[in-house]
This record gives structure tokens, sequence and C-alpha cells, in this order.
């Protein structure tokens, strides 16, 4: 679904890419990860084909996303962090944009705006950003669109509103797209995704399923120094009050046993591969045959 191969592309004479490389093969719930101004809503513009690499490969969909052909962009949706929306209904919206998405289906656009609680009557200017919000993902959902993008889709949603996203992009009708999401809200999408890219200083510097990151690394909260990890395991520690938030790798005794629930704190490894990038890369190096990718600094 895409593959881009040696990208490089900056701002001015800013380089921000240099030679990146990735793919998605299959479809899933792929998380964007990155520390602020690391270019995450640049790659979902340049997915897009709203801007223009300054080299490389990009294949989306099987085409080259700058040339905006007509099937591609009906196979694409996304929903940019800012957005502007007419001032019109949903209703009113449904008609007249979703006629560009052969998949459209103004059924589900109203099942989605309904569990978002959207107020159907009422115009854009009169909703207040989250509603409005919330109207642009139940209409990027609604497209059927096989690749979806969105930039930090729960920012300005209620604690109400994350859990009723959470339900939407996992129902069945999405089974088949790929769903790229950016964002810093690791705790409110770890339990849906199902791949994380994490994306440093212009590489992917880690590209995993979930499952195949669970199988590797655990994370957790120690009640004291005593019961950490032992010290060759233990990849990141941070303090919380009396406990330690810790993330370590399987020792090679539970190598079979992964954590019980088998999750792994998204937010615990987003600290840990930022300010341990090269203790947590060289951690997971040999865990690279369980197809878990990385790419050395
Ligand atoms: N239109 C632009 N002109 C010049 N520089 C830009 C432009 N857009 C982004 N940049 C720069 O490119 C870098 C990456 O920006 P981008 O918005 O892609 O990062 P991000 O990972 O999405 O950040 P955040 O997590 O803060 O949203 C930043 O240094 C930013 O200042």
């Amino acid at each position: 679904m895409i593959a881009i191969d040696d990208l490089h592309f900056g701002y001015g004479r800013n380089a921000l890419y240099q030679g990146f490389s990735a793919q998605v093969r299959q479809p899933g719930i792929y998380g964007l990860f990155g520390r602020n101004g690391s270019g995450k809503s640049t790659l979902l513009k340049l997915l897009c084909g709203l801007l223009t690499p300054w080299a490389g490969r990009m294949q989306v969909l099987g085409q080259v996303p700058r040339e905006r052909a007509a099937d591609f962009l009906a196979g694409i949706c996304i929903v940019p962090e800012e957005f502007h929306l007419p001032n019109l209904t949903t209703g009113q919206l449904a008609d007249t944009q979703g006629v560009f998405y052969p998949r459209f289906s103004k059924a589900l656009f109203g099942e989605y705006l309904a569990e978002l609680e959207v107020p159907t009557a009422s115009r854009f200017e009169a909703m207040s950003l989250g509603q409005k919000k919330k109207a642009a993902i139940a209409f990027a959902l609604a497209t059927g669109t096989p690749l979806l993008l969105m930039d930090e889709p729960t920012n300005g949603l209620d604690i109400v509103g994350r859990g009723q996203f959470r339900r939407l992009v996992q129902r069945p009708e999405h089974a088949e797209r790929a769903v790229l999401i950016s964002t810093h809200q690791a705790h409110d999408l770890e339990s849906i995704l199902s791949h994380i890219w994490f994306i440093d200083q212009g590489q992917l510097a880690l590209s995993a399923r979930m499952a195949d990151l669970a199988g590797v690394l655990r994370t957790g909260v120690a009640g004291g120094e005593q019961d950490l990890p032992a010290a060759q395991d233990l990849l990141y520690q941070e303090r919380i009050g009396q406990q330690i938030a810790y993330v370590a790798r399987h020792s090679p005794s539970e190598a079979q046993t992964p954590a019980a629930d088998g999750s792994v704190q998204l937010e615990l490894l987003y600290k840990a591969l930022s300010l341990n990038r090269d203790g947590m890369l060289a951690a997971l190096v040999p865990a690279q045959q369980t197809g878990l990718s990385l790419a050395q600094a």
C-alpha cells in the first residue's frame, strides 16, 4: 500500500528526511510517533501528494502521490490537524463531498455522527471545535478509502469522545484499510494499534507490530528498586512517587512468556526511545527476525 525508499525532503534549505524508508504492506492501524518537529505531519502530507519530495521513491496505492491522479485521490483521505470545513450541515457535506469517494457511505456517516453525538441540524460554523473534529473524523471514516491518514485525531476530543473514536476505528468495515494516525496521545490509542512507527532524526527508527514488540519488551511499575527487572534487562526507568515505571527486555528465561496481558505501555516506550534511543535500539536488534525493523543512527 505504501513503499517509501530513500526519501529526502526538507523545507527551504533545512533537510528533514534524509534517507527515510518505510513500508505498509498490510491493513491495520499504524501509530506514528515522534518528538515535536520530527516530521510526522510532513510525512502525512507527502503521502497524499501535498508536498514534493526532494529525492527518493514514494509509491502510495501503486501511484506517485505528487501526481495527484484522480483515482489516487479517490483512494486516500486525510484528516489534518488543522482543517477548514465549508459552512454546511453534515448532510450537505455528504452530498457535496461524498461523491468524490466511490465507497462513501452516507448511512455509515450517519451512524458515526450519531455515535460521536455530532448535532446534524447545525452548520459547522455553529459547532464547537471538538464537534467539527468529530464530523471530519466521521466523514473520513465513511469514505471507505483503502488509505486513511489522521493527524492528531484525538486532540480536542473529550474523554468520552476518545473512547467513541477508538470504537469507531475498530469497527469491522475498516478491517481492510490502512489507517495511519500521527499522535502524541499514546495512552489513548495503544489498545487499538496494530503497528507503531517511531520517527527520529529523519529516519524510521523503529517499525514494529505491537504483538512482536510485546514479545520482546515489557513495561511495568515496580514497588521499589528491589522489584525492578535485572539490571542487564532494564532499558529505561523513571520514578513516579514511591514507584518506578520501567521498560525492560524479556530475560531469556521468560522469553517465551511475554507479559500476561501482552501489552506494552506506549508512553513509556516512547520516552525510552526518545531518551535512551541507542540503548533501546541495541536491545531490539536481536528481535529483528520477528519482523521488527530498525534504523540505526
Ligand atoms: N511549511 C513549513 N515551512 C517551513 N518549515 C516547516 C513547515 N512545516 C513544518 N516545518 C518544519 O518541519 C519540521 C517538521 O514539522 P512537522 O509539523 O512535520 O513535525 P511534527 O512531527 O508533526 O511535529 P508536532 O509533533 O509538533 O506536530 C519542523 O521543524 C517544522 O518547523
